[in-house]
């Protein structure tokens, strides 16, 4: 679905921010997008959405060159940024304007994630807080029906409850044919939603893999006393003691701690990666 070939960009000349990366991400999966301050994250949606363009190499979606901007291309891809403006208008012309860019666009699912949200529909955009205008764009991005969907930080600004709300709707829309691919720092906020990881660092995707064979390869767990635990890849200690990582020996089963993982892979990066290789 998404092909990224030897791709280098850089904003500023020898100053490169990817250089020769390499992703692809397949249909029917929500990938996770983790990476540091500055790692590159919007800058790679961007590419992926045809907002920026190469220096070198390739973006390919859905099998067009993204930098081309070809209307078959942009009528399938919807792009959630971190930072967005929305003009001074009801949520009803809002739609009436910008959903007939989107053939498959679904406005009665639109109205009912309003609803889910509890947005009012008749407000002005403007005279809406961050977290709501968020959720009107989160809302539209859903009902475009678009195969790709791309959200930059979509968490930021929204409450507690509409973190999880945000969760169930976007794990209800994922389907065989569709690609997510949600960039984050917040990892706690995908737990449970996410399927494949992917993290950038240092100009590159340094970890990409499933959840599944995360946790079939690797334990995560919580001791009181780390001097009783082996083959600890990594540990983080707080107040319950010390959460680690080690290699899952056998078929033991344990739940992914993103956080821990992500720290794992940027400080431990080699020893982990060798036990996917
Ligand atoms: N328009 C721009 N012009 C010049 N440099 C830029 C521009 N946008 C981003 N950068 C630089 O590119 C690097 C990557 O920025 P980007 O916003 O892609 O990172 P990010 O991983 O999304 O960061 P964050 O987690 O803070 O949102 C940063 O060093 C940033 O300063």
């Amino acid at each position: 679905m998404i092909n990224i070939q030897s791709l280098t960009f850089s904003y500023r000349k020898n100053r490169p921010l990817f250089e020769s990366l390499n992703l692809r991400l397949e249909a029917g999966h929500i990938y996770g997008l983790l990476g540091k301050n500055g790692a590159g994250k919007s800058t790679l949606l961007k590419q992926m959405a045809g907002l920026l363009f190469p220096d070198g190499g390739s973006c390919e979606v859905m099998g067009y060159h993204s930098a081309k901007r070809q209307p078959a291309f942009l009528r399938e891809i919807f792009l959630v940024p971190e930072e967005f403006y929305l003009p001074k208008i009801s949520v009803r012309r809002y739609v009436n304007t910008y959903a007939p860019f989107y053939p498959n666009f679904d406005e009665q699912a639109f109205f009912s994630y309003l609803k889910e949200f509890d947005i009012p529909r008749d407000q002005q955009l403007t005279e809406m807080s961050y977290g709501q205008k968020k959720k009107v764009l989160i809302s539209f991005a859903l009902s475009t029906n678009t195969k790709v969907l791309i959200m930059d930080e979509p968490t930021n600004g929204l409450d507690i409850p509409s973190k999880s709300q945000f969760r169930k709707v976007i794990a209800a829309a994922v389907s065989e044919e569709k690609c997510i691919v949600i960039s984050t720092h917040q990892v706690r906020d995908l737990d449970n939603l996410i399927d494949s990881i992917v993290i950038i660092d240092e100009h590159k995707i340094i970890f990409r893999e499933d959840v599944q064979t995360v946790t079939d390869k690797l334990s995560f767990k919580t001791v009181s006393r780390i001097e009783e635990a082996t083959g600890v890849l990594f540990a983080d200690s707080n107040l319950r003691g010390h959460t680690i990582i080690t290699k899952n020996a056998g078929s033991e089963h344990s739940k992914i701690d993103m956080e821990l993982l992500f720290n794992a892979v940027l400080t431990n990066h080699k020893p982990i990666q060798e036990i996917f290789n």
